[in-house]
This record gives structure tokens, C-alpha cells and sequence, in this order.
């Protein structure tokens, strides 16, 4: 379980995180969720420690990380597994070298064989058994979300943070990464922190939901709750979310009657 509590940071006179506190908990998919420039990804840095905040602490499963010694941070940042919006995969490293670099930072005692069992291990777990020798330039989107997630699964991580996972992907494959990510948290018992703005996840996938306006928390719940709140700036989010989601639909079947056309023209012209 991760406490965040009284969470402040302003970068210069802005004020990004205005007293955020709150659970995730272990076993769940928690969701961070709100529109663009709300303070998601500060705060999931602030968790992480890659931003100090002004004010505030965080606990991991009761150990404060906030201010704590630097090797109590360290042992803590060992159990992290980070899953980044681009993936962020080493272009020149094939997939097996993908999944086994926190291997080899992380538990450099480790035999060679191990290593492997360990990366072919978690290939198959992601549905990518076989892989190994692919660059990452002949993934699509959806495969590089999985090289991604086996090689934050690699180390055993406790705990698993994804930062829009499914930036880049179209619905089905969103819908599938969101899938594997709550099936891994379950079966791992891992305490997973996602941020999104995505309420396709948070019907699919939101064991527990914290939104974010203007970098204060405005409501926490599940996903059975969130479409009864009289939050007035949630009910606007949601109601957007769907406003964009019918329009790319629309945009959607537009370029594919077109595409079909210019297929069908190509046809008779070859005649
Ligand atoms: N290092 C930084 N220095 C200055 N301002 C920053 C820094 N990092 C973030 N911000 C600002 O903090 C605000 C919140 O940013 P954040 O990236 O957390 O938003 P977000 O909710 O994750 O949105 P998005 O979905 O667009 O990523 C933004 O106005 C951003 O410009």
C-alpha cells in the first residue's frame, strides 16, 4: 500500500499540487485521473522521487520515503517498476537485452541462465514468447507497451507505476494493455499506480479512482461510483471524455469509407 499525504509543489509561481493525500492500494489498479495539465505526472514523480515536493510525505507499505535515508530510498526505488508514456525502450538493444538490462543494474549476481529464464519468462507472461531477437523499430505500439511492461516486471517489482499506458494506441489495444496491466497487478499482488485521462480505463480497469482538478484531489472511488458524483468539474471531465471519444469514432468511420472508396476505385480502374 502507498499513503500519499498533504502533497504541495509549485514550480516557480505556479502552484501544481495543492495538498493531494490519498491510498493505493496493493492488489488494485489505482487510477490518477484528470485532464491535461492537472498535476498527474508531477505527482506520480513526486511518489517516485524524481520530484522532491515542497510539503508533504509518502509512505511504501508503512516506510516513509519523503526525507527518509538515502538507502532506504534506494531499497524502496528497487521495487519500482516504471512503465513510460513512449514506452521509452533502448532502440538499439533487441527485446531480450529490453528485459534484461534492470536484471543486470538490479541483481547483478544473477547467472547468465537465470537472466534468461527470468526475460523468457516474462516475454510469455506479456504475450511475447519468441521475441527476444526483435529490435524494437519492428514492434508495433501495442508490442512496445509489452516489451515495456515485462521489463518493469522483471525485477519482481512491488510496486508498478504506468504513465499513460495507452497514449498512441488505438481502442482494442488499449483495451488489451489495460487488461494485462490489472491482470498482472492481481496476480503479482502489486500495488499499480496508473495515470491516465482515459475513461475507457476507468470503466475497464478502475479498482480505485483519484481525480485530479487544478492539482487538488476533488474525489476517490471506484468505478461502479464515479458516474453518480455531483462533483460539477468530474461530471465536465466525463461528459468531454465522451464528446471526444464520439467524435474520433466519427473520424474514425470517415477515413475508413474513404479508404475503402479509394480501394474500390483502384479496383475498377485496374480492370
Ligand atoms: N519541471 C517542471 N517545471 C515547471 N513546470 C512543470 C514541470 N513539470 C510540470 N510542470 C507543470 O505542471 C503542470 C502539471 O503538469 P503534469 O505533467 O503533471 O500534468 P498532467 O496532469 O500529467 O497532464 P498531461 O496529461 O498533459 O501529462 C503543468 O502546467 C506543467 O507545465
Amino acid at each position: 500500500m502507498i499513503e500519499i499525504h498533504n502533497i504541495h509543489k509549485t514550480f516557480g509561481d505556479k502552484k501544481v499540487l495543492d495538498g493531494v493525500s490519498g491510498v493505493f492500494e496493493t492488489g488494485k489498479t489505482n487510477l490518477l485521473l484528470g485532464a491535461s495539465g492537472t498535476g498527474k505526472s508531477v505527482l506520480l514523480k513526486c511518489i517516485v522521487g524524481l520530484v522532491k515536493p515542497d510539503i508533504g510525505s509518502v509512505t511504501f507499505d508503512g516506510t516513509y520515503f519523503t526525507n527518509n535515508k538515502l538507502d532506504i530510498r534506494q531499497e524502496i526505488r528497487r521495487k519500482i517498476g516504471m512503465l513510460f508514456q513512449s514506452s521509452a525502450l533502448f532502440d538499439s538493444m533487441t527485446v531480450q537485452q529490453n528485459v534484461e538490462f534492470p536484471l543486470k543494474m538490479l541483481t547483478p549476481d544473477m547467472s547468465k541462465s537465470e537472466r534468461m529464464d527470468r526475460v523468457n519468462f516474462c516475454l510469455n507472461r506479456v504475450g511475447l514468447e519468441g521475441a527476444n531477437k526483435k529490435m524494437p523499430s519492428e514492434l508495433s505500439g501495442g508490442m512496445k507497451k509489452r516489451v515495456g511492461i515485462a521489463r518493469a516486471i522483471a525485477p519482481n517489482c512491488t510496486y508498478l507505476f504506468c504513465d499513460e499506458p495507452n497514449s498512441g494506441l488505438d481502442p482494442l489495444t488499449s483495451l488489451k494493455i489495460d487488461e494485462l496491466i490489472k491482470e498482472i497487478t492481481e496476480e503479482y499482488n502489486i500495488t499499480t499506480i496508473i495515470v491516465t485521462h482515459d475513461m475507457n480505463s476507468v470503466i475497464e480497469i478502475g479498482d480505485k479512482i483519484m481525480f485530479l482538478y487544478e492539482g487538488k484531489k476533488l474525489w476517490e472511488g471506484t468505478r461502479d461510483q464515479i458516474m453518480d458524483t455531483d462533483i460539477r468539474e468530474l461530471n465536465e471531465f466525463i461528459f468531454a471524455n465522451r464528446l471526444m471519444r464520439d467524435a474520433k469514432k466519427v473520424e474514425d468511420e470517415v477515413h475508413e469509407e474513404a479508404r475503402e472508396e479509394q480501394e474500390q476505385s483502384k479496383d475498377s480502374n485496374g480492370k
